[in-house]
């Protein structure tokens, strides 16, 4: 039998909503992320980072049909001119929301720490002011490593 999708071996779009909820409130309790996340105030914000998420790891493509895509991620955070703490801080919190929502499983949670290194580095090549984004960049598709 095929191995689940990383979406699906974390509990489905219920999970994704559940790690999204707790990342979300974990920034906004944080010193050092909660100043991004205190200007803002999109109340889809936590179902758009589901949907997100969601499609990343493997579940429906959710995100691409009713928000725009990869691209319209990455225009979110371009030329907000950001630094490397913010991204570093933001990884580290998203492993704290997986141990704190997921399976306890140790594959699971390794090929999610992954994703997220690999996610921010991307995010942070868009932070400097002069960033373009791409017309229909495409969306990431990550699995087990
Ligand atoms: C430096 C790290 C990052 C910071 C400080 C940051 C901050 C933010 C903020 C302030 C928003 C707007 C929230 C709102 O509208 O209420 C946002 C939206 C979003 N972020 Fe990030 N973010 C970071 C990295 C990432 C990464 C790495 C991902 C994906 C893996 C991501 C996925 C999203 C998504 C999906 C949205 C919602 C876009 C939409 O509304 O369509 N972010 N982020």
């Amino acid at each position: 039998m095929a191995r689940p999708t990383l979406y699906d071996a974390a509990g489905g779009a219920p999970a994704m909503l559940a790690l999204a909820a707790d990342f979300h409130a974990r920034c906004l309790a944080d010193p050092i992320l909660e100043h991004p996340f205190s200007h803002t105030g999109n109340p889809e914000h936590v179902q758009r980072l589901a949907d997100y998420w969601g499609e990343v790891l493997g579940g429906p493509p959710v995100f691409s049909a009713h928000a725009g895509g990869h691209s319209a991620m990455l225009r979110v955070h371009a030329g907000q001119g950001g630094d490397h703490a913010l991204s570093t801080r933001f990884a580290e919190v998203f492993d704290e929301a997986v141990v704190a929502t997921l399976p306890a499983d140790p594959a699971l949670r390794a090929a999610l720490h992954d994703y997220m290194l690999a996610a921010v580095a991307e995010v942070d090549t868009y932070m400097p002011p002069s960033a373009v984004v791409p017309e229909n960049a495409r969306m990431p598709h990550w699995s087990w490593r």
